[in-house]
C-alpha cells in the first residue's frame, strides 16, 4: 500500500526555505552595498580629478606665503580686493618690527656701534648718542607693537609679534562699513597703530637716515629682514591719511604662518574647474611635524628654497646654515614614502636679495667653504645651489620623479608664466 504524502511541509523544509530566503535577502543587500560603494568610489574618483591637492613646503622665510599671495593675485584678485584695507595694520607692524630689527641688530644701540667704530675706519657717523636718544623717544612704539601684533593674532599671547593665525584679515577689518571694501574706515587697533606711528614719523625717519644705520644695513650687518628697508623707504606714503596697501606692500609683507593654512582655489584650465586646495605651512623647525597628516594624496609638492640664505642662520637654532638646512630639508621630502606619487616642483627663491648680495661683496666661500675658488657673480653661486639641489633630489628620490626646478624672486609681480607652467604640472 503506497504511503500516503502527507501536504504538510516538515519542520525541516520550512527552515530550509526560511535559510534560503534570509540567504537571498542577504546577497541583495549585499549586492546593494556593494553597488553603493562602487558609486561612491566612482564619485570619488570623478571628483578628485577635479581636484589637486598642492603642499607649499620649504623652511621659514621662504616665501611660501608670498607664493600663495600671487596665486590670489592671479587667480583670486577679488578676494584680496576685499581683504586689501585690512592688510594696513600688518603693514604698520611690519614698520614697528624694522625698527626694533635695528636696535637689535645695533645690539641696543652703542656697545655695537663703538665696537663696528674701530672695525670699521670707514664708517664716519653722528654721535652715537643719536641712536640713545633715538632709542629712547622710540620706546613707546616699540611697546605698542605686542598689543598690535595680539590684536591680529586674535588674542594669541605666545610670540605674539611674530605669529598671526589666520583669518586674522576678518577681525582686523570688523570695523569697516558693510560691502564697502573701497574706504579706510579702519577699526580700533589700525587707527592706534596709525596714530602711534604719525607720532613716530620724524624719529623713524632719524633712525633710518642715521650714517651708522645707513652703513650697517648696506653692509647688511643689522640682520635686517628683506621687506625692512622697503617699509622704512616708504613710510611717508603708508602714513598718508589715504593709504591703502598697494600690491607691493602686501607681497612685501611678513607675516608667519602658524600650524597649516588651507586655501582653495577654484582655478580654470581650458573649459575645466580644478579646485586647487593649496596648503601653506609653517616653516619653522617647530612646526614640521604638523606638514605629516597632509602628506596623503597630495597631487604636487612646491618645494621654496631662498638661495640668498647662504650667509644667514636659522632663527630657531643660530648653529645651524639656512641653506644647509633648506638641503636637509629637501632631501627628507624627496625620500619620503608618503609624498612618492607627488610632482615635485623646487622654487630657488630670493634672486633679487642673492644679486644684491653678491653685488655688494657678500663673499660665499666665507659661508660654505666647499664653494672653493669659484666666481663670486650672480651665475656661477646660482648654478653651484641648482646643482646641490638637483644632486640632493637624485640621491634621495623615492619615486624616480623629475625635477622642475625655476629661480624666482617672489615679491615681483612677474609670475604669471610660472604660476601658469604650475597650473599645467599636475
Ligand atoms: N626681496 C624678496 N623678498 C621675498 C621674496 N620672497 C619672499 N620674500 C619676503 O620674505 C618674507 C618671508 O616670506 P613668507 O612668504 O612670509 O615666508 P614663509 O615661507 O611663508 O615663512 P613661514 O610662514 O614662517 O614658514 C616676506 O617679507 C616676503 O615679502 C623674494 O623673492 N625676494
Ligand atoms: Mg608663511
Amino acid at each position: 500500500m503506497p504511503v500516503a504524502t502527507s501536504t504538510v511541509q516538515s519542520p525541516k523544509t520550512w527552515l530550509d526555505d526560511q535559510e534560503a530566503y534570509y540567504d537571498e535577502e542577504a546577497e541583495r543587500l549585499s549586492n546593494v552595498i556593494d553597488e553603493t560603494l562602487k558609486q561612491e568610489s566612482l564619485k570619488r574618483k570623478e571628483q578628485s580629478k577635479r581636484e589637486v591637492k598642492v603642499l607649499l613646503l620649504g623652511q621659514s622665510e621662504s616665501g611660501k606665503s608670498t607664493l600663495h599671495k600671487q596665486f590670489q593675485l592671479l587667480y583670486a584678485s577679488q578676494a584680496l580686493e576685499i581683504e586689501r584695507p585690512s592688510w594696513r595694520t600688518a603693514v604698520y607692524l611690519n614698520v614697528i618690527r624694522a625698527v626694533r630689527a635695528i636696535f637689535e641688530g645695533l645690539d641696543g644701540g652703542i656697545s655695537q656701534a663703538t665696537e663696528e667704530r674701530s672695525r670699521e675706519p670707514s664708517i664716519s657717523y653722528d654721535n652715537g648718542d643719536d641712536i640713545v636718544r633715538l632709542q629712547a623717544r622710540l620706546l613707546p612704539l616699540l611697546a605698542a607693537e605686542a598689543t598690535i601684533a595680539s590684536e591680529l593674532n586674535g588674542g594669541f599671547t605666545g610670540r605674539a609679534s611674530l605669529y598671526v593665525r589666520t583669518g586674522w584679515q576678518t577681525w582686523v577689518s570688523s570695523g569697516r562699513p558693510k560691502g564697502d571694501s573701497t574706504t579706510n574706515t579702519t577699526s580700533d587697533i589700525t587707527s592706534m597703530a596709525v596714530a602711534i606711528l604719525r607720532h613716530a614719523q620724524d624719529d623713524i625717519e632719524a633712525l633710518w637716515r642715521n650714517p651708522l644705520v645707513c652703513e650697517l644695513a648696506g653692509l647688511r650687518k643689522l640682520g635686517l629682514e628683506e621687506s625692512a628697508p622697503f617699509f622704512l623707504n616708504n613710510l611717508s606714503r603708508i602714513l598718508e591719511d589715504s593709504y591703502l596697501p598697494t600690491i607691493d606692500d602686501i607681497l612685501n609683507t611678513r607675516i608667519q604662518t602658524l600650524g597649516v593654512v588651507e586655501h582653495i582655489l577654484p582655478l580654470r584650465r581650458g573649459s575645466e574647474e580644478i579646485l586647487w586646495r593649496m596648503y601653506d605651512v609653517g616653516g619653522a623647525r617647530s612646526q614640521r611635524n604638523a606638514w605629516i597628516p597632509y602628506f596623503d594624496d597630495a597631487t604636487a609638492i612646491i618645494f621654496l628654497a631662498p638661495i640668498s640664505a647662504f650667509d644667514q642662520h636659522l632663527e630657531e637654532n643660530p648653529k645651524v646654515n639656512r641653506i644647509e638646512d633648506s638641503l636637509q630639508l629637501f632631501s627628507a621630502i624627496c625620500s619620503n614614502k608618503l609624498l612618492k606619487g607627488a610632482s615635485l616642483i623646487l622654487l630657488l627663491n630670493k634672486v633679487d636679495v642673492l644679486k644684491q648680495k653678491l653685488e655688494s661683496g657678500t663673499r660665499v666661500l666665507k659661508y660654505i667653504p666647499s664653494y672653493g675658488k669659484r666666481r663670486n657673480n650672480y651665475e656661477s653661486v646660482a648654478e653651484y645651489f641648482r646643482v646641490h639641489f638637483k644632486q640632493i633630489h637624485h640621491r634621495s628620490d623615492s619615486g624616480g620623479r623629475g625635477l622642475y626646478t625655476h629661480f624666482t624672486t617672489m615679491v615681483v609681480w612677474d609670475m604669471n608664466a610660472l604660476l601658469f607652467h604650475l597650473l599645467m604640472l599636475e
